[in-house]
């Protein structure tokens, strides 16, 4: 870990938590012991006295892009794969509740019987609370990934920092899945990630943080506790720093 991440001094941020993280060792879907133990993580984060606001992802469910690799309409596809971001958010919503740490799932897209809307006001209202606010549905735009939403999502709930909450322990030369030779950054900046096609974040989502100074840490999320360690300043991870 570098020594430039200044954790103990935020009081907000935005976690964006790998839907794929879900799914644990199986293929797809949601895995109960690891959908436990990152709640967990998460509840021990925010009992630290950080807020903390997750936007969650789909990919253990649908990716709109591949959808329409399928011959799905593209719009359409991207909707299934918001509509996996809210699945698993109301998933996590539970997984927090069972550990003792009040939780509320807020969708950008409307469905008002199984959850509350996402609005700035309404999100803010549950983190002063000490809830841990989970913000699905990405950007409730076709077209966007939940990166992107997490970038939005930061800036406008003014947070301190994204927390990509990822597969990797950081950003790495080239995708460390495919590259056994990559090598992995301590720090850098938006625009060396941006101008390096560092893909472990859409160039969307890297330059609303930078417009916003929002700094980014990238780990990963395999770790137990992790989420609580890198808010301590502890843990392997990639600073990308404004
Ligand atoms: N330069 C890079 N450094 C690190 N990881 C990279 C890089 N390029 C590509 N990746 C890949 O990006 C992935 C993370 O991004 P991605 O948003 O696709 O998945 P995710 O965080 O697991 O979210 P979800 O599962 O919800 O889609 C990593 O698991 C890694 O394999
Ligand atoms: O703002 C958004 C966010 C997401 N989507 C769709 O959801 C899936 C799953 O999100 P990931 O970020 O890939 O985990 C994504 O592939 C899109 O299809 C969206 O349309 N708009």
């Amino acid at each position: 870990m570098t020594n430039a991440m200044p954790a103990n001094r935020w009081k907000r941020v935005v976690v964006k938590l790998s839907g794929e993280a879900l799914m644990g060792e199986g293929r797809n879907g949601l895995d109960a012991p690891t959908l436990a133990r990152i709640a967990g993580d998460l509840a021990s984060a925010a009992a630290t006295g950080v807020e903390i606001a997750v936007v969650v992802g789909g990919g253990n469910f649908f990716r709109g892009i591949q959808g329409a690799d399928k011959g799905i309409e593209r719009a359409r596809a991207d909707s299934i794969g918001m509509l996996a971001t809210v699945m698993n958010g109301l998933a996590l919503e539970q997984a927090i509740e069972a550990q003792g740490r009040q939780a509320r799932a807020l969708s950008a897209v409307p469905m008002p019987s199984l959850c509350e809307s996402y609005s700035r006001r309404a999100a803010l209202h549950h983190l002063a609370k000490g809830r841990v606010v989970i913000c699905a549905g990405g950007t409730g735009n076709p077209f966007f990934t939940t990166d992107t939403g997490a970038a939005l999502r930061a800036a406008e709930l003014s947070a301190d920092a994204v927390l990509k909450a990822t597969q990797v322990d950081g950003v790495y030369t080239a995708d460390p899945k495919r590259d056994p030779a990559a090598r992995r950054y301590d720090v850098l900046t938006h625009d060396e990630a941006i101008a390096r096609n560092l893909a472990v974040m859409d160039t969307a989502a890297f330059a609303l943080a930078r417009e916003n100074g929002l700094p980014i840490v990238v780990f990963s999320i395999r770790e137990e506790k992790a989420i609580t360690a890198i808010l301590m300043g502890a843990g392997r991870a990639t600073y990308v720093a404004p």
